[in-house]
């Protein structure tokens, strides 16, 4: 099993809000919210939680002391479970993933012609990528890395071929599987605040207060592994450094938790910090999750490959040798 990370732990106000809550359980100090409606639906999230969380109710009228080591052992339970969560160790449903040399994504024979035009700009691409493993796509300009991107991310349909993620024949659209960090996700962020743009699209009703929950502690452990627990969370996105941005875009794809995340030039335009910070992400991403890198910086990333693709102009892509391949 992996050493839990230390996980920075959210401000009261922000989790309320995050939680969309008026009073909610402060991790930091450990003080009790006052909704006792929202104890019942915290507690029902995790058997583990459910006995404290019952004490919890029942301690209001107890010593100060006995309170707070109540309050120190539910803070715990939820730094765990987000640290499990976010190291890969234990998924959604609390069952472990092992990794496996069976692939993971297979793309068979895919061809792709826009709507309204003659132009194959991908031509029978097929390749396959087992779980947990980093594929690089590199090439030259204007050749398809792209478009494949957004192929695989399900924003556009194929003319030709299958695509297909995981590891059983899913009904699941690719759109719900695959998650993509754009190059410029500035042209795609929605909100004005950090927060709104981490939490956009989330349910306000009051019956998704567990998912809500789920979704929060995915969000801390998400904002800690990109390095953003020091931006404050009312900052407009847009006047983030580049390098934040694509961190920011790049925590609400692990909020979501696709099966495959694709990673369009992710360390273009950035100064040597950043770029070193990004490779060091994907290091530890790479392991947890099964990622698609298109870039042009061979060298920086070659460490973390496990499998290289050129793609030739016209959409032709062919499988490279790479030093760390295990093919
Ligand atoms: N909807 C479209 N209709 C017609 N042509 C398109 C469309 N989208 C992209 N193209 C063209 O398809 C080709 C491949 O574009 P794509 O963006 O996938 O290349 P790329 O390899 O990612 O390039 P770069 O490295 O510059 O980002 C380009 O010539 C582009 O102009």
């Amino acid at each position: 099993m992996h050493p839990l990370p230390q996980l920075p732990i959210f401000k009261a106000s922000s989790l309320a809000s995050i939680l969309k809550l008026p009073d909610y359980y402060n991790l930091e100090t450990g003080v009790y919210y006052r909704n006792p409606s929202s104890v019942d639906s915290f507690s029902k999230l995790h058997h583990s939680r459910e006995e404290s969380a019952e004490k919890v109710k029942c301690s209001q009228g107890l010593h100060w002391r006995r309170r707070r080591r109540m309050m120190t052992m539910m803070k715990k339970v939820v730094i765990c479970q987000a640290a499990l969560t976010h190291t890969g160790v234990v998924d959604n449903d609390g069952k472990t993933t092992p990794n496996s040399a069976h692939p993971f994504v297979q793309v068979e024979g895919v061809s792709y012609r826009p709507p309204g035009t003659q132009l194959n700009l991908l031509n029978n691409v097929s390749l396959s990528l087992p779980d947990k493993s980093l594929g690089l796509i590199y090439g030259r300009s204007g050749s398809g890395k792209t478009t494949l991107l957004q192929v695989l991310a399900g924003l556009a349909t194929p003319t030709e071929g299958s695509i297909r993620i995981g590891r059983d024949s899913s009904e699941r659209s690719l759109a719900s599987q695959a998650g993509i960090v754009f190059q410029f996700p500035e042209r795609y962020f929605l909100a004005d605040t950090v927060l709104e743009e981490l939490t956009f699209g989330w349910s306000r009703r009051a019956e998704d207060m567990l998912l809500r929950q789920q979704l929060a502690m995915r969000l801390q452990a998400a904002v800690f592994a990109v390095g953003m627990a020091d931006i404050p969370f009312d900052k407009n996105p847009r006047t983030l450094s580049d390098g934040y941005k694509r961190r920011l875009a790049l925590a609400v794809q692990l909020v979501r938790m696709p099966d495959l995340l694709l990673l369009d030039e992710p360390l273009a335009g950035l100064d040597w910090k950043a770029r070193a910070d990004v490779v060091n992400l994907l290091r530890s991403l790479k392991g947890e999750r099964t990622l698609i890198v298109v870039s042009h910086d061979l060298k920086e990333l070659a460490p973390l490959v496990d499998r290289a693709w050129q793609m030739e102009m016209g959409g032709h892509l062919s499988e490279q040798l790479w030093p760390s391949s295990d093919s």
